[in-house]
């Protein structure tokens, strides 16, 4: 179980989220979503140890998440990181090996089938079109295995066959165990899989519980959390 314990960034005094506190056990996603700068990249920098927590804490299996041994963490962002100048191929065993495992040109060949990238694997990667470079990245991801995932923004760029996928791979991840969290702007078909809701209003959980089935319930209870009060929408923090 990934658990945040009163997790909180402040720049200069001022807050950029928290303190907020959540668990999100293996096989389940907790969906964050908020207005523009209400805070949810941050979080996910804070989960990912991308960015120092100012107060609390990252638990993962009841142990301080630290930089040393650290559970294998992986992102899937609407910035890839990816490098332009390298081939798709290149890309994934760059990143395949910084997680220490011994990659093999079968797995390569086998995640970019997976993402329907098999016949640009030696292509530049600054010729690829952005969708393409979200396959890639989710390749990446595939390569790598991690146990938790955090998802911001993954949908970007992606047709509706590259959606599906995606929708696919979250599916098999939860079916897996992984824990992941997934910020999201849209109520798309990523929805129907998400387990609790986590909804930021300047920073802090407006709303915390259980997703509701519909996407119409999910805008309902949206709205409702950023007119009300914090406090009383905030059903387990
Ligand atoms: N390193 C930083 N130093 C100072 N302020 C920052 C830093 N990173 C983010 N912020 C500020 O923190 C706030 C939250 O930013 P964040 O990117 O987390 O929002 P967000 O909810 O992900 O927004 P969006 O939906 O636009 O992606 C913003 O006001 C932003 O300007």
């Amino acid at each position: 179980m990934l658990e945040a314990h009163e997790l909180a960034k402040y720049v200069a005094h001022r807050n950029l989220v928290g303190p907020v506190s959540f668990q999100v056990p293996r096989g389940e996603i907790m969906a964050v979503m908020g207005p523009n700068g209400a805070g949810k990249s941050t979080l996910l920098k804070l989960l990912s140890g991308l960015m120092k927590a100012s107060e609390g804490k990252v638990t993962w299996q009841g142990s301080n998440v630290k930089n040393e041994g650290r559970p294998a963490m992986g992102m899937l962002s609407h910035q890839t990181y990816l490098y332009s100048s390298l081939t798709g191929k290149e890309n994934l065993y760059f990143y395949g090996s910084i997680t220490g495992r011994e990659i093999t040109p079968a797995q390569i060949e086998d995640v970019l089938q997976k993402v329907g990238l098999e016949w640009d694997g030696d292509e530049e990667v600054g010729r690829y079109s952005r969708g393409m470079q979200q396959r890639l990245a989710m390749a990446r991801l595939l390569l790598q295995d991690p146990e938790i995932i955090l998802l911001d923004e993954p949908q970007t760029g992606l047709d509706q066959a590259g959606l599906k996928l995606l929708c696919e791979f979250i599916r098999q991840w939860k079916a897996d165990g992984k824990a992941m969290v997934l910020v999201t702007h849209s109520c798309d078909d990523i929805f129907g899989l998400v387990d609790r809701l986590l909804i930021l209003k300047k920073g802090h959980p407006a709303y915390l519980g259980e997703c509701p089935n519909s996407p119409e319930e999910v805008l309902k209870l949206y709205q409702e959390a950023l007119q009300g009060s914090e406090k009383s929408l905030c059903s387990d923090s």
